[in-house]
């Protein structure tokens, strides 16, 4: 199973990333620097956080258009993994392999602060270890983590199940006063309708290591690591 970390200009998660995956994980993971093509080998693509080309136009809308993003479009067809974490979400958004949109906080600021968020769907390869209904303590750090989607794309996002995290009190009610930038139903995650590619606000590789303080976010990762151990398994 191999992870590959993607790097564009000014990302700034993609080294606790690698950190993560190779010193807390002892797996395998290569950072893959945004002009490459060549990304076959990789079982799950990464996209960090970070302020890739300086947040410039919107969030995420450069990278967007770089070259690697054709073939991570090509890896997610075949249906292997693809997770952006915080800019990450912000740049699939922006490529059109996430619906809508991540606009402006609605105060204006930008917030890092731990949050809370509640786990909806447990049936993905991102969120099989977690409980449905689980309350996780994470960490956001963004200007521009406001959710937004038009009324139709987000029944469909509903009725398919693809709200895969919402932003909820430490005892998990998901009311307006625990959103932290004003998305849509406090929507804190989303999934695509095939369930091969995730996009998320918060930090979970913030939130993996005991010297941090908290580890919650791990039940991401073994998530995933779970889900493609099954694979290699039942492929033999
Ligand atoms: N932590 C991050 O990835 C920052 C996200 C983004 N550039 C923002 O401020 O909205």
């Amino acid at each position: 199973m191999k992870f590959g970390v993607v790097v564009f200009p000014a990302s700034n998660c993609d080294r606790d990333m690698y950190n993560l995956l190779k010193n807390v994980y002892q797996k395998d993971v290569e950072y893959i620097w945004y002009t490459q093509t060549n990304i076959s080998k990789f079982d799950v693509i990464i996209l960090p956080g970070g302020f890739s080309y300086g947040d410039y136009l919107r969030a995420g809308a450069m990278s967007a258009r770089a070259p690697i993003m054709d073939s991570i479009e090509e890896h997610a067809r075949k249906g292997k993994l693809v997770i952006g974490i915080c800019n990450g979400f912000q740049v699939l958004t922006e490529r059109g392999m996430l619906p809508g949109a991540l606009i402006q906080n609605k105060n204006i600021r930008f917030i890092c602060q731990d949050v809370f968020i509640k786990v909806e769907n447990t049936n993905t390869p991102f969120t099989n270890q977690c409980q449905k209904g689980q309350v996780l303590k994470i960490p956001i750090a963004h200007g521009e983590g406001n959710y937004v989607v038009d009324k139709e794309v987000l029944k469909e996002l509903k009725s398919y199940s693809q709200i895969i995290f919402r932003y909820c009190s430490e005892t998990g009610e998901v009311e307006k006063k625990y959103n932290p930038n004003g998305s849509m139903e406090n929507i804190a995650g989303i999934i695509n309708k095939e369930g091969n590619v995730l996009g998320m606000m918060p930090h979970p590789e913030r939130c993996s290591e005991e010297l941090l303080g908290n580890t919650q976010g791990r039940l991401i990762f073994d998530s995933i690591i779970h889900y493609l151990e099954c694979k290699e398994k039942k492929e033999g």
